[in-house]
């Protein structure tokens, strides 16, 4: 018997009926985490022109750097230039206007060195735990205790300064150095970057060995009491590494989680776990969001042409599979309008 496919692409198959919202927030954090693992020092305005050109690709959330030691992470020793050159162009109101660019902010000394630039443009940062003590101690040099003490003076002078704060938590699946990473462990992390004043917390599976199921306990533990913390505060940040980002998203979609987090042409890795590579591509999920009737303000054509763009000027292949297959795909039907054209004449 012949199967009606159309019917595939008019039923919302994912849309759990408690859960009314129909758009998802794409955070792309290709500038700062598709970049922050590059061997080589990519420059400032190949940096700049990869956030001026994504800004004009519908989407609204950019996160444009990080405040860490440049002795760490070398790669993000220009985040302050970054910082100061969009400051300029949102004021003179440039196309950034309405675009929140946030910034990784590991310690109260990060949070000073970004406010001392005087820029109007601080509107977020994000700090970042672990849910492992292994990662923790490679990544930031302290434990996750240790870590949330040192985010609670960073909070509270965000809060004086009327300046948003994400939380990330990595490994929250599995770690590299730790092994299986339990669920509720990463509840109580949740609930304490919450309770400490974070206005949303991105889960992220750093080594991306998440699968569906381990997705779905997850979520359900963070969900369930005795934590029952509101979906509305929780974003997923998928590394695509085993190639289950995609499912691990609609798991995630299904539970009612309307943020994730995703890098232009896959670009991205963790310097502080080996073998990470990037997030799952902003094209390949704004597609596959497009596909299950979810709106995202995303233009696929123009954040793939953004991805081509990028991967040429590392010199490294793209990590997208939708980009690439999409751009293909145009180029052939204009080849052949204008053959068409050209028949008429
Ligand atoms: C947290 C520290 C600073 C601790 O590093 P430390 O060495 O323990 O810090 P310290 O307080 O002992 O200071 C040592 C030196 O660093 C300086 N320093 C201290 N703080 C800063 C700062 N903010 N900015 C600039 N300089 C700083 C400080 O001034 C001093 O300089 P010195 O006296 O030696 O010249 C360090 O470990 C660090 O910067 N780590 C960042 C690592 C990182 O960026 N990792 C990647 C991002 S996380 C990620 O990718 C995961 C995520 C978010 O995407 C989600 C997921 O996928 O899981």
């Amino acid at each position: 018997m012949a199967v009606d496919t159309s019917k595939f692409h008019t039923t919302k198959c994912w849309q759990n009926p408690a859960l009314h919202s129909n758009f998802v927030k794409i955070v792309e954090v290709g500038p700062r985490d598709g970049l922050q693992n590059e061997k080589t020092i990519v420059p400032t305005k190949t940096k700049l022109a990869l956030i001026e050109k994504l800004s004009q690709t519908g989407l609204s959330v950019i996160e444009a750097g990080a405040f860490v030691s440049p002795k760490w992470v070398p790669q993000m020793a220009d985040t302050p230039q970054i910082l100061q050159y969009l400051d300029k162009h949102s004021v003179s109101g440039a196309q950034s206007e309405g675009i929140t660019y946030p910034y990784l902010v590991p310690n109260l000394q990060g949070l000073e060195r970004a406010l001392g630039l005087g820029t109007t443009n601080l509107k977020e940062i994000a700090i970042f735990a672990s849910a492992s003590e292994g990662f923790s101690q490679k990544n930031i040099n302290c434990s996750i205790d240790e870590s949330l003490e040192r985010f609670r003076p960073v909070l509270e002078l965000c809060h004086d300064r009327g300046i948003r704060v994400r939380g990330y938590i990595s490994m929250i699946f599995s770690c590299p150095y730790d092994g299986p990473t339990p669920p509720t462990r990463v509840a109580e992390v949740t609930k304490k970057l919450l309770d400490m004043g974070c206005y949303e917390v991105s889960l992220g599976d750093t080594n991306g060995t998440g699968t569906p199921p381990l997705t779905s306990v997850l979520l359900t533990t963070i969900l369930s009491k005795p934590y029952a913390i509101p979906v509305s505060k929780l974003a997923c940040h998928f590394h695509d590494t085993y190639n289950s980002a995609l499912v691990n998203a609609m798991t995630a979609l299904y539970l009612g989680v309307r943020t994730f987090d995703s890098s232009v042409a896959g670009l991205g890795g963790c310097p502080y776990s080996k073998g990470a590579t990037g997030n799952v591509s902003t094209e390949d999920l704004t597609y596959f969001l497009h596909g299950m009737g979810v709106e995202t303000g995303v233009n696929l054509e123009g954040v793939s042409r953004v991805g081509e763009w990028i991967s040429k000027e590392l010199g490294r292949s793209n990590g997208s599979k939708v980009g690439p297959a999409l751009l293909t795909r145009l180029r052939t039907e204009d080849e052949k309008e204008e053959k068409e054209k050209e028949a008429e004449l």
